[in-house]
């Protein structure tokens, strides 16, 4: 008989983030979230964890079971709030070999048992507990925690002693082919990604690299998955799902150009990327096809005509917010979304044959949807790309690019490059 889970919740006081980070150290499972909009969830500690790609079952249904099951067990007290589940699914479960990405390979998701989620600074503490008997002593102890741990202030000086992108030449190579490949047969689009090697002194501080990620890195997402000793970083732009029983939001996001010095330059720079006959349609394409998707499923679906744009720190993209109204069914939902041509290309199937014969590596979570879903219907994902994953000193860092049939491969390496920076400037030392 599975052991049921007790949960509760209760107001929290402003907790102060170097407390929360310092605190996050001590757990193997850690995630953190927060919104451009300024949401933040916290999570620490686990009762339950799965692999979704690890299994003969797709992904999306493997967690959609477990997450049933995880309901089915479910006992409030005294509760108005239940927990989430977190993590982030793999961009593709069929690249099997675990490389860089590790245990991560295959994505990750757990029940946590500190849930901390703030909302215009209001916290709010979702505890859950194998016993019934000990949740409150769990809960208090938490709680107590939060206010007395002490936060050790280190400074990064951590060096980079080695940053190598790899197989540029190949890769370029790759891009000519794919953009041949795309004039004369019915492939539209393929998103290929190149990534970066570094080599760092010792171990960084995730704390430290959160608060950078904060510092630097405005209007994104920030998020955090710490399993063990590795870790999982990333500053995307990128909704991939903003969620409830009868809508979802979701975002076209595609075409990039970098940001100007001066705001006139930027504007300028806003206005060409607009015109840009090869963009607009690179992003027209995800548009359509996010919509047809959502009308799959019986969503009404609506989006402005034409794009605007989403700027960040290091680039400005072509941006569309769709948004679906009715009811669905979220994880088959996930299935057919996933991955959009924003990240993998179009037709689906012909664009992933194409990422798998050309990238040597394996995306694990680059690429692919990473938040937190709500025992009661809601959530928000994002797409986990200017990311990278740490294992001790050694780092991966990940960027694609769109490939269409007129891309230059030039342009495609300086724009990939752009994309590394993100996480590249936070791993980087003060000193440097
Ligand atoms: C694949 C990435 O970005 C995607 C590709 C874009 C493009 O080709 O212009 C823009 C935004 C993202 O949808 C990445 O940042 O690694």
């Amino acid at each position: 008989m599975p052991k049921k889970i007790y949960y509760t919740n209760s107001k929290l006081q402003p907790a102060d983030e170097d407390h929360l980070l310092t605190l996050a150290k001590q757990y193997d499972d850690v995630f953190i979230f927060q919104t451009p909009k300024g949401f933040k969830l916290y999570a620490f500690d686990s009762l339950s964890k799965i692999i979704p790609g690890n299994d003969h079952e797709n992904q999306f249904t493997h967690v959609s079971h477990w997450k049933d099951d995880l309901q089915s067990l479910l006992v409030p007290i005294n509760a108005t709030i239940p927990p989430q589940i977190v993590g982030g699914f793999s961009f593709s479960p069929e690249q099997t070999s675990r490389s860089v990405w590790n245990s991560l390979s295959s994505g990750y998701f757990f029940l946590p048992k500190f849930i901390i989620i703030v909302k215009n600074n209001n916290y709010t503490l979702v505890t859950s507990s194998f016993s019934k008997d000990d949740i409150d002593r769990e809960k208090a102890a938490f709680s107590a925690q939060i206010s007395t741990v002490n936060p050790v202030k280190k400074h990064l000086n951590n060096p980079i002693v080695k940053k190598v992108e790899l197989n540029v030449a190949e890769w370029e190579t790759a891009v000519a082919k794919t953009t041949r490949l795309i004039r004369e047969t019915n492939l539209k689009k393929v998103v290929l990604a190149r990534n970066l090697k570094i080599k760092l002194t010792h171990e960084p501080d995730f704390c430290l690299l959160w608060q950078r990620l904060q510092s630097t890195q405005p209007n994104t997402y920030h998020i955090l998955l710490k399993k063990r000793k590795l870790i999982f970083l990333s500053a995307t732009p990128e909704r991939f799902a903003k969620f409830g029983a009868a809508y979802f939001e979701t975002a076209a996001v595609a075409g990039t150009i970098r940001r100007g010095i001066t705001p006139v330059e930027d504007n300028q720079l806003g206005k060409i990327l607009l015109a840009d006959k090869k963009n607009r349609s690179e992003q027209q394409f995800v548009v359509s096809d996010i919509s047809n998707s959502l009308k799959q499923v019986g969503l009404v679906v609506n989006h402005p005509a034409i794009p605007t744009l989403l700027k960040n720190k290091n680039v400005q993209h072509l941006f569309t917010p769709i948004k679906g109204t009715g009811r669905y069914d979220l994880f088959s939902l996930l299935n057919i979304l996933h991955p959009t041509p924003a990240l993998g290309g179009l037709p689906r199937q012909d664009a992933l044959i194409q990422i798998n014969n050309i990238e040597p590596f394996t995306r694990g979570l680059f690429g692919a949807p990473i938040g937190h879903i709500s025992f009661d219907g809601t959530g928000e994902l994002a797409v986990g790309i200017r990311s990278g994953i740490i294992n001790g000193t050694t780092s991966f860092l990940f960027a694609g690019a769109g490939i269409v049939a007129d891309s230059v491969a030039k342009k495609e390496v300086a724009e990939t490059r752009m994309k590394f920076n993100p996480i590249l400037n936070i791993l980087k030392d003060d000193t440097e």
